[in-house]
């Protein structure tokens, strides 16, 4: 064995780590393995025979699925046998960067084989909606209005996709909704999304992927997607995140009342786990949810306290939903177990998982964050959902766009310079259960909403003076949203921007309640002659759409050009 340093004058096609022979792992009926690998590492695996899901997607048997950067289980009811080896990496990547090879099964960080899972539990959970969505279908009332409570890496997104694979599996329609900013579903972070899944998840992304990604051999899932380009929801004291929840209820509402499976089967939302700590302002953000979503099923996980209190408040209450009293709907509050397998991200894992989001959005999911080219490439004839795409590159004139930035203070970030509390303590968003009226009111119209897309067949948005907008603008005429004047500011460079779908002209509030069309890269920025370059993930002519910076969330994100 080389000594430590040496090798690194060795010629690059030496340079490759040696990898270890496959190992085998046979999993008894009802138990799991788990395993961890690091960004940088992938590792292969097969299904050798038997059964195994993982996150309730089922595994086909005898195709190469590949992992990198992954905390997961795959799971069997059945029994089964797994290959498991490592791909091969360079031992140096194009960043520099020394992939981190664990001493586990293909060079996993972690891996073991969990007896002990509550997935049984969670399948009666499906069950139980199951029947609720029967009764809705026969009696003409609501599908089940899920939300998902808990602390940080109880594992809500696990459930909820598991609920959702499941739900999709026996044919059904779910809507579901993600509400943590801190991660993307079906795109970058910093954004709050709405997708309805007729089709099953991908097993290597989780969730799968959007059209924006380009093609993949899994059925792409349409989102709509609103911009949320800050980290916390309580930030402002939750004066921008109540508002984009609204717009998404309304929009979900919509496609409900307009499509008989998606009624039936339902919504599931999945919630950022601050809702699940005790700060200051997290309960009425969580009332604020289960309103709007006249939620019907609280699944609470990995807490006491929260069950504790969440029960009190809402358990046998009658749901906010329009039908309740007709069908005499009550709030169930269920405390379910949290998997022993739920691992903690610490704050690079979390980094490095939204880098590679942002990258899989621009790039495809052909190149692991930190994997050569030319390895990646090699991978992709195994990959049961490798896209590799080719972002436009394009310089932009920045004062013909009308970039705006939201102004309210972080609580993580309290040295914010243009936060101006006087914009903080007007309007009606900002009295406790601000803003909520206007969309009760215009809940009772459902024709008001904005539909998802795939009932009217596109993404699309009201435009300016619908209802939709008015309703909107009457909840917010003090949005803390200010446009961005030239010259172009240097913190632009490396950050994200969102194209809504409001018009040029369109009003802070118009802005902030408009869905997403797409989100460009600020490569590099030239004040001097005021000149953004910038990525899109198409070719063409920016529309003249406003656009919204996500300036503070998900931020920098250095080196995604070279
Ligand atoms: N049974 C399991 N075995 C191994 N890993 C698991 C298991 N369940 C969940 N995980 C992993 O643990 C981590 C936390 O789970 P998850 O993302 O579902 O939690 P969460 O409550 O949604 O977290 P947050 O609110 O912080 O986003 C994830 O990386 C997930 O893939």
């Amino acid at each position: 064995m080389s000594l430590p340093g040496l090798e690194l004058t060795q010629p690059s096609e030496e340079r490759q780590q040696v990898t270890a022979p496959p190992s085998q792992i046979t999993l008894n009926p009802n138990c799991e393995w788990r395993f961890e690998v690091a960004f940088g590492h992938i590792i292969k695996v097969k299904l050798l025979h038997g059964t195994a899901e993982l996150f309730g997607t089922e595994l086909a048997e005898s195709q190469t699925y590949t992992f990198s950067g992954t905390k997961a289980a795959i799971f069997t009811w059945h029994g089964c046998t797994l290959e498991v080896s490592a791909a091969e990496t360079a031992s140096t990547t194009s960043d520099g960067v020394t992939p981190t090879m664990g001493h586990g099964a293909g060079g996993c960080q972690s891996e073991y084989t969990a007896e002990e899972t509550p997935m049984m539990e969670y399948a009666n959970v499906h069950f139980a909606l199951e029947t609720m969505r029967e009764e809705a279908q026969s009696i003409g009332k609501d599908g089940p209005r899920v939300l998902l409570l808990g602390p940080e890496n109880a594992g809500k997104t696990s459930v909820a996709k598991i609920l959702t694979a499941y739900a999709t599996k026996v044919g059904r329609q779910p809507l579901v909704v993600n509400l943590d900013p801190t991660e993307g579903m079906l795109g970058v972070p910093g954004t709050l999304t709405a997708t309805a899944f007729r089709t099953i998840l991908d097993v290597e992304d989780g969730w799968g992927s959007s059209p924006m990604s380009g093609p993949s051999p899994v059925p792409v899932k349409l989102p709509l997607v609103y911009s949320y380009p800050l980290q916390n929801p309580l930030d402002g004291e939750g004066a921008v995140y109540r508002p984009i929840v609204s717009r998404l209820a309304l929009s979900v509402t919509g496609r409900m009342a307009e499509d008989e499976d998606a009624r039936e089967t339902g919504i599931i939302v999945d919630t950022p786990g601050i809702l699940g700590s005790d700060k200051p302002g997290s309960m009425e953000l969580i009332n604020h949810i289960v309103t709007e979503f006249a939620i019907d099923t609280i699944l609470v996980l990995g807490s006491e306290r929260l069950y504790s209190t969440v029960a009190k408040q809402y358990d046998n209450k009658p749901s906010s939903s329009a039908t309740a009293a007709a069908f005499d709907e009550h709030i169930s509050v269920v405390k379910l177990t949290k998997s022993g397998g739920c691992a903690d991200r610490d704050a690079a894992f979390r980094k490095a998982t939204r880098e590679s989001q942002i990258r899989t959005y621009f790039f495809g999911n052909n190149i692991p964050s930190s994997t050569s080219a030319s390895t990646a490439l090699s991978l992709s004839a195994s990959s049961s959902s490798a896209v590799t795409l080719s972002p436009h590159a394009q310089q932009l004139d920045f004062a013909s766009l009308p970039v705006y930035s939201y102004t309210v203070t972080s609580i993580d970030d309290e040295d914010e310079d243009d936060y101006d509390p006087s914009q903080l303590a007007m309007g009606d968003s900002f009295l406790p259960g601000g803003g909520a009226e206007d969309l009760q009111e215009t809940k009772q119209d459902p024709d008001r909403a904005a539909p998802l897309p795939g009932v009217v067949g596109s993404f699309s948005e009201p435009s300016g003076g619908t209802n939709a907008s008015t309703a909107a603008q009457n909840s917010g005429s003090n949005v803390p949203l200010k446009k961005v004047l030239p010259p172009a500011p240097s913190a632009l460079a490396n950050t994200l921007l969102a194209i809504t779908h409001a018009p040029t002209t369109a009003s802070p509030a118009e802005v902030r309640d408009a869905s997403i069309m797409g989100f460009l890269y600020v490569a590099d920025v030239d004040a001097d002659k005021g000149k953004i370059r910038v990525l899109a993930p198409v070719g063409g002519r920016m529309p003249p759409r406003a656009i919204i910076w996500a300036k503070r969330w998900p931020g920098e994100l250095v080196g995604l050009v070279g």
